[in-house]
Parts: C-alpha cells; structure tokens; sequence
C-alpha cells in the first residue's frame, strides 16, 4: 500500500532515491523521466499558457528533470527554450546524457541571462533536495528575475532556494504557482512561511516509496 501524502525529510528523499536505484535497481534515468512525465502532465492539465516556455536548469539531477520536461514539450510542437544556469561541463551523468538527447532534437538554449521577461510560462528547474547553501549572485539575479516575470512558474520538487526541511527561504527563492514535488511532500512545505513560494504542491508518483511502502 502506497501512502505518498505523508511529508519527508531532505535526508529521507535522498535515502529513498538511493535505495531505489542502488538496491532495487531502478536506473537514475528511468526515475528522472517519470518525475519529469509527472511534471509535464502538471504543465498540460489547462492551467498554464504553453505559448512560450522557459525552462530553467541547473547542472544537477533537479536540472536534468526540467530538460527532460523540455523534451517532452518539444515533442508536442510547445514552443520551448532552455537556459542552463552553472556550467554544463559540470552536469551531473544524468544531466550531461540529457543535454546530449536536447541537442539531438535541435532544442533552442539560450545563453543564460536576466532578460526573461517573454515567456508565457517558466519551469524552474534549478535547485531541488540538493540545495546546499543560501542563494547569491547570479544565481540571485536569475531567481529575481524569474519572480519579476509575468509567466506563470511550476517549480520541479522544491521551489528553488527554498529550503525543504525548514521551510524557510534561503536568500534569493523562486516563488512558485505550483511545485510539483517528487515522491512525497517536503516536511518544510507545511510551514506557513513556505507557502508564498511554494503556491500549490501536487506530488508525483515516480516509483520512489520509503521502505515501509514497498
Ligand atoms: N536520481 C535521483 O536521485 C533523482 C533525483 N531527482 C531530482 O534531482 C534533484 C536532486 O538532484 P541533485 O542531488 O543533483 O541536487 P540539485 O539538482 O538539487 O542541486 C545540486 C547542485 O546545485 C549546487 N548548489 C546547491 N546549492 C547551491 C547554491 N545555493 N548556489 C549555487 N549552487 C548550488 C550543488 O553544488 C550541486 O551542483 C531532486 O530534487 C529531484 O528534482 C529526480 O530526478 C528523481 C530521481
Ligand atoms: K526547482
């Protein structure tokens, strides 16, 4: 029996992605497209404008979630650009094999700035379970200008430069319509100091379930 409405920890969601992958053996890759799957399903249920998408992606696993998200919208003939925030030497395996899928498809990136006020709706995709230190500098300015935008913003798995445990914002946060959050709802989101950045949380079944559930 699956109960996926209970809130975890950071450490827990983590626990429970390596368990999956590295005990029962379910590939990174495999977790990766149904999280995005399950984002994307949020994005065409009728509540978001699709005419011009921005998906912003960081070099981690949450980034390669928003440019597998990039893929299955281009397929649909959605109007679709990425912009990667870090450096893409850097990306994590999963993410490198994912900007490689990108390129094959002739996915529109552009180079990574504040001036992204064109878009109808944005997929923030830069920071989720790994974020590891308070929001500065460019990354600020990327976020800021994410939150002056008009488009509407779905965040994949935590708002980023929200912190998942405490629920507090960590300097510069995305302030979200909807996150769609992987496996189970963050302890953090049930503050009332998340709330204005998180906006609506739905979770996405993606085959990760903690011990007891499987
Ligand atoms: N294979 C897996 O474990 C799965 C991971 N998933 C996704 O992957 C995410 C976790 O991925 P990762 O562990 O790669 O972590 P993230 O992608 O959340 O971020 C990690 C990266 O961000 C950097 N970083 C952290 N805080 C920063 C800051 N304040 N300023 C600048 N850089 C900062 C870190 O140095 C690291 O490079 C989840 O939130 C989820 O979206 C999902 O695809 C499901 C399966
Ligand atoms: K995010």
């Amino acid at each position: 029996m699956i109960h996926m409405t209970e809130s975890i920890s950071v450490a827990t969601a983590r626990e429970a992605d390596a368990r999956t992958i590295n005990e029962i053996g379910i590939p990174s890759l495999v977790l990766m497209e149904r999280a995005a799957l399950g984002s994307t399903a949020r994005l065409l249920n009728g509540d978001f404008d699709l005419t011009k998408v921005l998906i912003v992606a960081g070099t981690g696993n949450n980034g390669g979630d928003g440019l597998v998200v990039a893929r299955l919208l281009h397929v649909r003939g959605i109007d679709v650009t990425v912009m990667m925030t870090g450096d893409p030497k850097k990306a994590s395996p999963e993410t490198a094999q994912q900007l490689k899928i990108l390129a094959y498809y002739g996915i529109t990136m552009q180079p990574t700035t504040t001036d992204i006020a064109d878009y109808t709706t944005i997929v923030d995709a830069i920071f989720g379970v790994g974020l590891d230190r308070p929001v500065a500098g460019r990354y600020a300015d990327w976020i800021n200008a994410i939150n002056a935008s008009a488009a509407k913003v779905l965040a994949i798995d935590v708002p980023s430069g929200l912190n998942a445990d405490t629920g507090q914002p960590q300097g510069a946060t995305v302030k979200a319509a909807v996150t769609s959050t992987m496996a189970y709802p963050k302890i953090g989101f049930n503050q009332s100091t998340a709330q204005p950045y998180t906006g609506k949380v739905v979770v996405e079944d993606i085959g990760v379930y903690l011990a007891n559930n499987s």
